[in-house]
């Protein structure tokens, strides 16, 4: 038998060099929700200690609202967003302070980066935010990464850091994900029900129908389990492997030994263009196809003509992210629109009535998605 650090699942952690870490609020604060130095010491030691390795590492950290708790003279964590806004206007600066502390003294030098979901969706930000991370890996600097709170509205939010975190694995091309939580690992059910097994191994989507990840999470954190299954499923779709594991066991699950949940990757690693278009970009409408158009589509990985829509929901402009749904309105692709949806209104009502006519096809037209722009789901 291998011994537990050759486990070949888990030897992707120990060998990444390029490795995203999300920690989540739990497991960064104390009893009463406010931020625990020791706790974040004790990640930031390890972490440090694998940047000096050789590893590139970024860091997704939550914990500015609970740092901000203390500041504000507030006993808990509050509900509503101008207050959550307000902890983490004071309480960002404080995690950084902590942060940059405890990473100095093991001679490593950290940089904060901050991103709105609007970051994620706009193309020209998201290459932007890409180019900084890169530039700070190069300068062997560990960028530290939180959601913008201050800015982020109630519509536009991602308000758990997991689905950020894998956007920030696909942005940063990583090899691998830790997730670290308050929690050792995904259970079948919620942790607390009595019977419940750890799942050590998820393949894909088999392995998670009798999952259960409806249960509320920690008193801290915001998204439970769910979200981190999502963003689980999210980073392993683009061929990059992910332990979930709890955040007191940083060192063990940083030297690739057999604890947690390990997703292995369900896909391959695309262009960084297709994974922002399949996950991160989103979309200003939808366009219905009939059959021959989703076989082409899909199977035939064509370019989308007009000739093959029935249906057009949304206002878009030409250039944006639009869903090719199928007759029965199911999301088959998603792609960059080349018309405007006015334009595109107008030549599909006028083909069907031409062709309602005379039975002819349509005249040749440019595609309304290219195949280059164009990822099937
Ligand atoms: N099936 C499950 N397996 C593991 N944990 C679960 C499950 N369902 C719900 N949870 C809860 O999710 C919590 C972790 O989510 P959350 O509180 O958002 O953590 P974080 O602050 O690390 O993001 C755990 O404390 C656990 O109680
Ligand atoms: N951006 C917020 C994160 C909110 C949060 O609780 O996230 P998580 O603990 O990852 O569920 C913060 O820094 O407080």
């Amino acid at each position: 038998m291998l011994p537990m650090s050759d486990h070949p699942d888990h030897g992707v952690i120990r060998d990444a060099h390029r490795l995203v870490v999300k920690v989540g609020s739990s497991s960064l604060t104390g009893p009463q929700g406010g931020l625990d130095g020791f706790r974040l010491q004790a990640l930031s030691t390890a972490l440090a200690r694998r940047a000096m390795a050789g590893t590139q590492v970024v860091l997704v950290s939550s914990g500015a609202i609970a740092a901000g708790i203390q500041p504000l003279g507030l006993s808990r964590r509050p509900k509503d967003l101008a207050t959550q806004q307000a902890a983490a206007s004071a309480g960002q600066g404080v995690l950084m302070a902590a942060y940059t502390q405890a990473f100095t003294l093991h001679g490593v030098r950290v940089g904060q980066v901050l991103l709105t979901a609007d970051d994620m969706q706009r193309r020209s930000h998201y290459v932007n935010a890409s180019r900084t991370l890169e530039r700070l890996l190069e300068l062997e600097i560990v960028p530290i990464v939180n959601e913008n709170d201050t800015v982020a509205t109630d519509e536009i939010r991602f308000g758990d850091n997991d689905r950020l975190a894998a956007l920030v694995a696909h942005l940063v091309n990583a090899d691998a994900m830790l997730l670290l939580s308050d929690v050792d690992g995904l259970y079948d059910g919620h942790p607390s029900a009595p019977g419940v097994r750890r799942i050590s191994h998820v393949t894909g989507a088999d392995d998670l129908a009798h999952v259960d990840v409806s249960g509320s999470g920690s008193q801290v954190g915001t998204g439970g389990m769910a979200t981190k299954l999502a963003a689980a499923q999210m980073a392993t779709a683009e061929g990059i492997s992910v332990l979930l594991a709890s955040a007191d066991q940083v060192g063990p699950a940083l030297a690739g030994e057999e604890i947690g949940t390990f997703f292995s990757p369900t896909g391959r690693r695309g262009p960084a263009r297709r994974r922002w278009l399949a996950h991160a970009s989103s979309s200003s409408g939808r366009i219905v196809l009939d059959d021959g158009a989703v076989q082409a589509v899909v199977l035939r990985r064509t370019s989308l003509l007009p000739v093959g829509i029935t249906r057009l929901e949304g206002r878009f402009a030409a250039g944006d992210t639009v869903e090719l749904c199928d007759p029965d309105g199911r999301v088959v692709a998603r792609g960059l629109v080349g018309y405007d949806a006015d334009e595109l209104r107008q030549l599909v009502g006028r083909r069907m009535e031409r062709s309602a006519r005379l039975r002819t096809g349509a005249p040749a037209t440019r595609p309304v998605v290219r195949r280059d722009d164009l990822v099937v789901l």
